[in-house]
């Protein structure tokens, strides 16, 4: 029996149980600097990657696009550092996300990011590895470079199947 997985749009109040959505909006604070000749959209999403001495590092991801259906079969987390991905270029791409049940991922819940806004998965939180659609795009990552154990990775028993992005 196959099971189909919905794509739904991204916004920071469904996405907020899994981590943060980067764009202007979600920032905090809003600053004039550089004598008004720029705006700061102050912390959109925190990074956590200090457990256990890890240490913040800046990488791009070249993601290879997937063609629809796309099969859900296993999630991640990184129990010691959050992990966001900002597109370099402005393509479409998924974040999938599951909550925790009794450390396994449960049902999971696909967000279609419209590639002008960047994701950051909080620590600990279950995701499916990079999903880029339509061509080859370019991610700026945040997450965490250090020692100990920050990959986790659990199958599901049955795959999950996206079979369009319309919802
Ligand atoms: N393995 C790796 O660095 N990437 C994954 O964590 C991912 O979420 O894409
Ligand atoms: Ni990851």
């Amino acid at each position: 029996m196959t099971r189909f997985l919905a794509v739904r749009p991204l916004t920071i109040e469904a996405f907020e149980p899994f981590g943060q959505v980067i764009e202007a909006d979600a920032a905090r604070e809003i600053r004039l600097i550089n004598g008004g000749t720029t705006t700061r959209f102050h912390a959109a999403a925190t990074v956590d990657v200090a457990a256990e001495g890890g240490s913040p590092v800046i990488s791009i991801f070249r993601g290879k696009p997937f063609a629809l259906p796309i099969r859900i079969a296993m999630m991640e987390r990184h129990p010691l550092g959050s992990q966001a991905f900002v597109p370099l270029h402005e393509r479409p791409y998924l974040a999938v996300v599951a909550p925790d049940e009794n450390g396994r991922p449960g049902a999971p819940l696909a967000f279609l990011c419209d590639g002008r806004r960047g994701v950051s998965y909080d620590r600990d939180t279950w995701h499916h590895p990079l999903l880029a659609l339509e061509a080859v795009c370019d991610f700026l990552v945040v997450d965490r470079e250090g020692g100990g154990r920050n990959l986790e990775e659990a199958d599901y028993p049955a795959p999950f199947t996206i079979a369009g992005l319309d919802g």
